[in-house]
């Protein structure tokens, strides 16, 4: 029987829907076991709070949104980075020490960056309440 185009795109729909799904299970994989991803989503969720509270502009919401995902993300390649070299050894050698603490300083600098531009944008709004 001839494929229509309709066909043709139906596993590649179907590869982008498996892998979306592969996704979600890594995320819900992460948030069950990971405390300071979970410490992350409480924070995220006080400060879209805030900031509804105070009425940010839309560019400062950019910039929160941002930098939420970003600290999210890099939270989760932490965590994959953790599971890889479990995988790897579980003897203690330099090479993983070195592997996890460099991740794990990737998501520390975006953190304090957060902490830094959170203050820029909120301070101005508090001082005024
Ligand atoms: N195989 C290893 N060899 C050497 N040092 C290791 C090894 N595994 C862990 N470490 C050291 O111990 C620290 C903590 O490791 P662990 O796997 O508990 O990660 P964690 O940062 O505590 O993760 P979690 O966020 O899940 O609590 C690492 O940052 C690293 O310095």
């Amino acid at each position: 029987m001839p494929m229509d185009s309709k066909d043709k795109q139906k596993p590649e729909f179907h590869r982008f829907v498996k892998s979306f799904s592969f996704a979600t299970e890594g995320l819900i994989h992460a948030i069950k076991r990971e405390r300071n991803l979970q410490i992350h989503l409480v924070i995220s969720v006080f400060v879209v709070g805030l900031s509804f509270y105070l009425n940010i502009t839309k560019m400062e919401w950019s910039i929160i949104i941002i930098l939420i995902g970003g600290m999210l993300s890099l939270e989760l390649m932490n965590t994959a980075m953790e599971r890889v070299v479990d995988l790897v050894t579980k003897e203690y050698h330099p090479l993983a020490k070195a592997a996890k603490d460099v991740a794990a300083a990737a998501v520390l600098v975006f953190a304090l960056i957060s902490v830094v531009v959170g203050i820029i944008i909120f301070s101005g709004y508090i001082t005024s309440l």
